[in-house]
């Protein structure tokens, strides 16, 4: 299967919500495990460029969110409203889940815990919840492949547009790649900003028993297709060793923060 493209009705019949957030996002008892690691380097770097640097506005559109909610744990506290998308439907239907409390969805609390930790206050973890429920005010159907992924909606541009592991599993090459970044690009204002994560160099990776493409990218590849797609990088990080190899091939997670040129 390695190499084979993983299209998006696969995504709709056999990507598993529960057994994927099983996987990455179960805080593990013992402390420092390698996941835990990475989702608090993620987390620590939306603190870093929503609470430090200060980025905010009216709107921020999150694109393939899958089903997951520690992408908003930081930035909901600097935007009005908050946009979750993603092309499936169990996904979208697992966000609901928790942003209606309930009984089954997944226990965010460690997060919100370690957030809370970055911003001085463990204990409000509770508080942070509610602010994250009442900032997400949609749960939208998107498809990065189109031009407008948000089609047949038609949204105001975004004061940010924010994306965690998605394009890379989105695109099949590098000419959808850049494409894909050019059309969520379009979602954001001049002067707006983009706020990428994504998975490097690797091929695959694992939700619970299937295993699913990903394009294979390089720090210098991600960065131009940035640019290209009309962005300046402020700044960017790349963390070394990220993954497990249970889980996936990649090997770094990257992380990066460009503002869209305004064009004079
Ligand atoms: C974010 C995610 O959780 C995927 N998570 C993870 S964890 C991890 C660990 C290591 C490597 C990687 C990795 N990845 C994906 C990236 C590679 C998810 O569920 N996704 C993203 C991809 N997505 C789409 C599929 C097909 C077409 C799409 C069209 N438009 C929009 C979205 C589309 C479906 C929902």
């Amino acid at each position: 299967m390695e190499g084979d493209f993983t299209g998006k009705d696969v995504y709709g019949k056999h990507f598993s919500p529960k057994d994927y957030l099983k996987m990455y996002y179960s805080f593990s008892k013992e402390d420092g495990s390698q996941e835990d690691a990475l989702l608090n380097f993620y987390l620590q770097k939306f603190h870093k460029t929503f609470t430090v640097d200060g980025v905010k506005g009216d709107t921020l559109i999150d694109i393939g969110s899958g089903p997951t909610i520690y992408q908003f744990l930081s930035s909901c506290g600097s935007f009005r409203e908050i946009i979750a998308t993603d092309y499936t439907d169990q996904n979208r239907e697992e966000i609901k889940r928790w942003l209606k409390k309930d009984p089954d969805a997944f226990d965010w609390s460690q997060a919100l815990k370690y957030v809370c930790e970055l911003e001085g206050d463990r204990e409000k973890w509770v508080e942070k919840g509610e602010k994250v429920r009442s900032t997400i005010r949609r749960v939208l159907k998107c498809d990065v492949t189109q031009v407008n992924p948000l089609a047949p909606l038609v949204v105001a541009q975004a004061s940010c547009v924010t994306s965690a592991l998605c394009l890379e599993a989105a695109c099949k090459d590098l000419t959808a790649y850049h494409a894909a970044l050019r059309n969520i690009g379009s979602l954001v204002k001049p002067g707006g900003h983009l706020v990428l994560l994504v998975a490097l160099g690797g091929n695959f990776y694992m939700a619970g028993e299937q295993m699913f493409f990903c394009l294979y990218l390089e720090k210098e590849t991600v960065d131009s297709a940035v640019t290209e797609a009309g962005f300046d990088i402020l700044w960017s990080e790349e963390a070394k060793n990220s993954y497990s190899p249970t889980y996936s091939d990649c090997k770094n997670v990257y992380f990066l923060v460009a503002q869209k040129r305004i064009k004079v």
